[in-house]
């Protein structure tokens, strides 16, 4: 494996549990039944042991659009055509997409990466990173070479590690990709060894024959690539897509920094199960956004032992559900920061009545 690669790997460590149970024990001492707010204090548990602060606080955050095309496109997999990445690419580039109103709507900032989009694309606001020109039709053969899923893996990762300098240390996954929907269940089914019947959804809306071509698509990619299941860069190489690689390496460097790193949907849940994959310690990192209604998504977060905070029934990707969550992050650190203890307010905490 690439060393720089091997190093970020190596440099995630386990989150801080002394300061979960402080957080933890905060919580309790505030004024509510203990456990009543739910999730929100799950999360504020999560977030302090990421961090190793009790009250974390969350100034800036990032949504980290990677982009890239996809060969598989050619198999009519897609309800849009493959030149609806680029032109979706410019739109974000111009605030104009979903993504970009759901950030500025959460104070959240869209950092877009182009790891293989198949055009030249400029602007001032995009992240050139691009290892190739979108990967090869997973259908016919491998996806790319593995140097290149290193490359894009630590593309992404190296884009978190700018983003850090920048003072973000809360990172949502998000991506763009016409085709991403396919080569993520390729990803999923490699990896996990679930059937790509259970796992392939409509992704933009392709009506029930697009479906059935699909799954075949997805069956004869991993029957053509052979992907091993225990080398995750083997199945990102031969199955998967640039965009998806490069978030796997968002991951890996949120890990890395001690940053909280909030998954959208089904496309970052298959790059977040390459990531476990690459570093098991990545994945206490994760916190899961929303329940998309992409098919295999509810598959996906089993495997990751994530509960998704949302269930708007959502599938657009992009880090748009990502972006939705942070509204839930920011009101679980202002709890912390914010509400009364019991000893503070003067009200009985209840020690001795009945308890639940
Ligand atoms: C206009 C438009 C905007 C999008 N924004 C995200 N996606 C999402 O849909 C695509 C994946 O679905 P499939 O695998 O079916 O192509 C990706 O670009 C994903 O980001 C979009 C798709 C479209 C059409
Ligand atoms: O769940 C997602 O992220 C998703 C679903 C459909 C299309 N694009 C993204």
């Amino acid at each position: 494996m690439n060393n720089k690669l091997r190093q970020l790997i190596d440099s995630i460590a386990q989150p801080d549990g002394v300061a979960a149970s402080a957080a933890s024990a905060h919580l309790d001492q505030l004024t509510k039944p203990p456990g009543s707010l739910g999730k929100l204090e799950s999360v504020a548990i999560k977030l302090a042991g990421i961090t190793g602060v009790d009250k974390p606080e969350f100034d800036r955050k990032t949504v980290m659009v990677m982009a890239a095309d996809h060969g598989v496109c050619e198999e009519g997999v897609s309800a849009f055509p493959a030149e609806v990445t680029q032109q979706m690419l410019y739109n974000m580039l111009s605030g104009g997409a979903a993504i970009n109103v759901l950030a500025r709507h959460a104070g959240a900032d869209v950092k877009v990466v182009d790891v293989g989009v198949n055009a030249d694309v400029a602007h001032a606001n995009l992240v050139d990173r691009k290892v190739r020109m979108g990967t090869s039709n997973i259908a016919k053969g491998p996806a790319m070479l593995r140097t290149e899923a290193e490359q894009a893996v630590l593309a992404g990762a190296e884009a978190v590690a700018e983003a850090v300098k920048g003072g973000t240390r809360l990172f949502v996954t998000g991506e763009l990709g016409i085709g991403n929907t396919t080569a993520s269940a390729a990803v999923v089914c490699a990896l996990t060894g679930l059937e790509p019947e259970v796992i392939v959804g409509r992704g933009t809306g392709v009506d029930m024959a697009g479906l059935t071509r699909k799954i075949s698509v997805v069956c004869r990619a991993l029957d053509v690539n052979q992907p091993d299941a225990n080398d995750a860069l083997d199945v990102l190489t031969k199955v998967g897509g640039l965009e998806i690689a490069a978030l796997a390496g968002v991951i890996l460097g949120a890990a890395a920094h001690r940053c909280p790193v909030v998954l959208d949907g089904f496309i970052s849940g298959a790059a977040a199960l390459a990531a476990r994959a690459l570093a098991p310690a990545s994945a206490a990192y994760m916190l899961a956004s929303h329940a998309s209604d992409e098919r295999g998504h509810a598959a996906v977060l089993r495997q990751l032992k994530l509960e998704p905070m949302l269930y708007l029934d959502m599938r657009l990707g992009e880090g748009t559900g990502g972006a939705l969550s942070l509204h839930l992050i920011d009101a679980a650190c202002r709890i912390m920061r914010e509400m009364a203890t019991f000893a503070d307010a003067g009200v009985s905490d209840g020690q001795g009545a009945a308890q639940r």
